[in-house]
């Protein structure tokens, strides 16, 4: 059996110039296994998950991918991801904006209009992104990732701005990813519920550390992620 992680973080570390150290982290995720990052606003997920792609530059620690070194700024294969906010081109239509995210694919009409059905956007598909809501920029965003064929899948927030429906489609959509695909996925969410139903593994973060980690199967039927999540604060303040 192959010991190489779909993704391995060892001692990451970020230091920003105003003081606010983030890490260091130490973590594995496996094929087909989802990570649930948790954590209050400020904690350090995103941080660690714009380390893991290659966004935010290490300051002591090593990242890598299918064994492949994290390097910031250059592409790492096998990885991609949606960030809060994703970045879009208001003024072209939904599948343009996934053509132009893949320029030397020249994606066809059934492509685009595969993943776009697949995130929920098969009727919109002509219209201009600028005029799509968060939650459709989201979904946008998804089709996006869908397109590629990473094995490491990293997702801040992505039930931000999904209605409930949206939240369960997404959630349907990890569980493929992971269970069918056999990607790895990293997740950032404050819903403890959705981490505790989809997630294998959780990591909690508080005050740019780690805090506490484990198998969500565990938990045991008594304690909820949520409960873990107070009792564990609590004993930081
Ligand atoms: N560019 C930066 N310069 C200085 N400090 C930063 C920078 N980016 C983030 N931080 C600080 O790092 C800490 C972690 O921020 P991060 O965005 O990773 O948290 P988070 O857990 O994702 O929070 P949220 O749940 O609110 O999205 C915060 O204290 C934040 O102020």
């Amino acid at each position: 059996m192959s010991t190489t992680h779909a993704l391995s973080v060892t001692g990451a570390i970020r230091r920003y110039r105003n003081g606010t150290e983030i890490g260091p982290f130490q973590l594995d995720v496996r094929e087909g296994q989802c990570l649930g990052l948790v954590g209050s606003n400020g904690a350090g997920k995103s941080t660690l998950m714009r380390m893991i792609l290659g966004l935010e530059p290490l300051d002591g620690g090593t990242i890598s991918v299918a064994g492949n070194p994290v390097r910031r700024g250059r592409p790492t294969p096998g990885v991609t991801g949606m960030l809060e906010h994703p970045a879009l081109f208001g003024s072209l239509s939904a599948a343009d904006n996934l053509r132009a995210a893949f320029p030397s694919r020249r994606l066809g009409n059934h492509e685009t209009s595969e993943a776009l059905r697949r995130v929920g956007l098969g009727e919109v598909g002509r219209q201009p992104a600028a005029a799509f809501s968060l939650g459709m920029r989201q979904r946008l965003a998804l089709a996006r990732v869908l397109l590629t064929d990473a094995g490491l899948i990293v997702l801040d927030e992505p039930t931000n701005g999904l209605d409930p429906i949206g939240i369960r489609w997404l959630l349907d959509l990890v569980r493929d990813m992971t269970r069918a695909e056999g990607r790895a996925v990293i997740l950032s969410s404050h819903q403890l519920h959705d981490v505790q139903v989809v997630a294998d593994h959780y990591l909690m973060v508080a005050d740019g550390r780690p805090l506490v980690a484990g198998a969500i199967a565990e938990l045991g039927a008594i304690t909820t992620l949520e409960e873990l999540y107070f009792s564990s604060l609590d004993h930081v303040e």
